[in-house]
C-alpha cells in the first residue's frame, strides 16, 4: 500500500505544511518546539523516496540538495581539518608513535561510528539538525545541551583559527616586507589584520545561504593543508637533530643540543632531557600524555557539520553520507598521522604544542616555512565559514525555533558571531585557555556522548534491548522510507515519536501479514 500524497505531506515530526491538516480530519500537532526549520530556516517539508538503487533517500520539497559527492567530501574534510593538526606532533611526543597510532585509530573509528549513529538517528526520526535530535531524545534540555555544546565548541575552534591569523599574519607580512619587528605600522598589527580578514574574506563566505557553495573554498583550504604536510615531511630530512636554535646563532647561544641531564625550560614547557633525545619513542607516558585525548577529540570534531552537509547532498542517502564521512575521516586520519609523525621525527621531545612555532625557532625567516604559514593561515581562514554555519543554525533553533528563513536574521547572526569572536581574540586572548577546557568537554560530548545517548533514546529500550546486536551496530529501526512516510503518518496522528514497534507494524502491513493494522 503506497502512502497517499496527503500522507506524504506530513512532516516527519508530525507537522503538516497545511495547518489544518491534509487528511481532512482533525490532526494532533506536536508541541511547538518539535518544529524545525530547514536548512534555509524555512519550515521544512520532507519526503522519503527510494532512489534508483532502492536506497532510502530524503528529499525535501522546499529544498533539494545540489552539492556533489566530491564537494561534500571537501566540505566535511575542511570541517575536520583545522588548528587541531598543529597539536598532533606534540601529542605524539607525549605518547610515543605506537600509542599515538592506536589512539588516533581509535578516535577516528569512533568518530566514524558516531557519525553513523547520528545519521541513523536522523534517518529514524527524519530530522536534519543535531540540536533537533537532542530535542527528540530529551526535549528542550537535550536541544539546549546540543545547541550549547555546538556553540561553545565551534566558537572555540573559530577563535583558535582567528588567533592563528592574529599571531601569524603580522610575522608573515613582516618577513616578506623585511620590516623592523618593532615598527608600529598598521599592517603589522594583528588586531587590525584579524578584523580585516574577518570582514573581507570570512564574512562574505559566511553569508552564503548554503554550505554547498563553500565546496571550492574547502577544496582550496585542503590543498593548503596538503602543502603544509608536504613541507613538514620535507623539513624532516632537512633539519638535523639536534637542531640549533635561531636565537643561539644571534644572541646567548641557547642551543637545544642538550648534553647534560636534567630539565630544560623552553617557552614555559619543561622537557625531559635524556640520552635518546634524537631517537623516536614507541610508547611514552608523562604528565602531558593526558592532553592527547582532548587534542585528538578536538582534531576529529566535525559532527555539527555532518547533518547540514547531509541535507545538501545531491543524492542524500544514508549510505552516501556515510561514504562521504568515511572518506573524509580516512583522508584526514592519514594526513594527521603523517603530520604528527614527521613533525615528531623532526624535533622529537622538543616539539611545541603548536608545531609551526617550533620551525620558527630554527629560522623565522625561512621562505618555505613562511609559505607554509601562509598556507595554514589560508586554510584556517577558509574553515571559519564552515564552522560558523552550524552555530548559526543552533542559535536559530534555540532562539527562533518557529521562525522561517530571513536574510536579515541570517546576516545579523553571522555579523554578531564574528564580532564576538573578534573581540575574544583581540581583547581576551587568555580566554582561549578557558575555551581549551570547554573544547575538551564539548568535543567529547559532540563526538561520543550525544550521538550515543540520542541514538539510545530515539530507539527505545523496550523495542530494542540495549545489548541487542542491531542496537550496538546501529542497525536498529532500519526502515525503507516509503514505508517511513506511512509510519510517520501513524506516529503523527498518535502524537508521538516513531518507534521500532511502528516499523514492525508497518512492515507487517506492507507485506500483508493479517491483523497488522
Ligand atoms: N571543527 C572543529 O570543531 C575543530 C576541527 N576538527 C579542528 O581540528 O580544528
Amino acid at each position: 500500500m503506497e502512502p497517499t500524497q496527503s500522507e506524504m505531506n506530513i512532516l516527519s515530526n508530525g507537522k503538516s505544511h497545511d495547518p489544518e491538516g491534509d487528511l481532512g480530519m482533525p490532526m494532533k500537532t506536536l508541541p511547538e518546539e518539535d518544529q524545525f526549520d530547514d536548512n534555509d530556516g524555512g519550515r521544512e517539508n520532507e519526503e522519503f523516496l527510494p532512489s534508483a538503487d532502492g536506497e532510502k533517500q530524503i528529499r525535501f520539497k522546499d529544498f533539494e540538495g545540489k552539492t556533489s559527492f566530491g564537494m561534500s567530501v571537501f566540505n566535511l574534510g575542511n570541517a575536520i581539518m583545522g588548528s587541531g593538526i598543529l597539536g598532533l606532533a606534540y601529542a605524539m611526543a607525549n605518547t610515543g608513535i605506537l600509542l599515538f597510532l592506536f589512539l588516533l585509530t581509535a578516535i577516528a573509528a569512533l568518530s566514524s561510528y558516531s557519525i553513523h549513529l547520528l545519521l541513523k538517528s536522523s534517518g529514524i526520526v527524519g530530522i536534519r539538525a543535531y540540536e533537533e535530535l537532542g530535542n527528540r531524545a530529551f526535549g528542550i534540555p537535550g536541544k539546549m545541551a546540543a545547541g550549547i555544546a555546538i556553540t561553545l565548541q565551534n566558537i572555540g575552534a573559530m577563535s583558535s583559527y582567528l588567533y592563528i591569523v592574529k599571531s601569524e599574519l603580522p610575522l608573515v607580512i613582516q618577513a616578506f616586507l623585511k620590516a623592523e619587528s618593532d615598527s608600529d605600522l598598521w599592517y603589522l598589527n594583528g588586531n587590525y589584520l584579524v578584523i580585516m580578514v574577518s570582514a573581507s574574506i570570512i564574512l562574505p563566505l559566511a553569508l552564503m545561504k548554503q554550505l554547498g557553495y563553500l565546496g571550492y573554498t574547502s577544496g582550496f583550504s585542503l590543498s593548503c593543508m596538503v602543502f603544509f604536510l608536504s613541507a613538514v615531511i620535507y623539513k624532516k630530512f632537512q633539519i638535523p637533530c639536534p637542531f640549533d636554535e635561531y636565537a643561539s646563532n644571534t644572541t646567548a647561544h641557547l642551543s637545544l643540543n642538550v648534553s647534560s641531564h636534567g630539565h630544560e625550560y623552553n617557552n614555559g614547557l619543561v622537557h625531559e632531557d635524556d640520552d635518546s633525545h634524537c631517537a623516536p619513542r614507541m610508547i611514552n607516558i608523562n604528565s602531558q600524555t593526558a592532553y592527547t585525548l582532548p587534542i585528538l577529540a578536538f582534531a576529529f570534531v566535525c559532527h555539527p557539520e555532518v547533518l547540514p552537509i547531509y541535507t545538501e547532498l545531491r543524492n542524500p542517502t544514508q549510505k552516501n553520507m556515510q561514504r562521504v564521512s568515511n572518506i573524509s575521516i580516512l583522508v584526514m586520519y592519514t594526513m594527521y598521522f603523517l603530520a604528527a609523525l614527521f613533525g615528531y621525527l623532526t624535533f622529537y621531545g622538543n616539539v611545541e604544542p603548536e608545531l609551526l612555532h617550533t620551525y620558527s625557532r630554527i629560522d623565522p625567516f625561512d621562505t618555505l616555512i613562511l609559505c607554509v604559514r601562509v598556507a595554514v593561515l589560508t586554510a584556517v581562514t577558509l574553515t571559519v565559514p564552515i564552522v560558523l554555519f552550524p552555530v548559526r543554525r543552533a542559535i536559530q533553533h534555540m532562539v527562533f525555533p518557529t521562525k522561517s528563513f530571513n536574510w536579515l536574521r541570517h546576516i545579523a547572526i553571522a555579523v554578531i558571531l564574528l564580532t564576538i569572536i573578534n573581540m575574544l581574540v583581540i581583547f581576551a586572548p587568555n580566554i582561549l585557555g578557558i575555551f581549551g577546557i570547554i573544547g575538551a568537554t564539548s568535543a567529547p560530548c559532540l563526538i561520543f556522548i550525544f550521538p550515543a545517548v540520542f541514538y539510545i533514546r530515539i530507539v527505545p529500550k523496550e523495542d530494542e534491548p540495549m545489548n541487542s546486536v542491531p542496537k550496538i551496530l546501529g542497525e536498529s529501526g532500519d526502515v525503507d522510507f516509503p514505508r517511513g512516510d506511512k509510519l510517520w503518518t501513524k506516529a503523527a496522528l498518535e502524537n508521538r515519536s516513531c518507534s521500532v514497534a511502528d516499523v514492525g507494524w508497518y512492515y507487517a502491513e506492507a507485506i500483508g501479514i493479517d491483523g497488522a493494522s
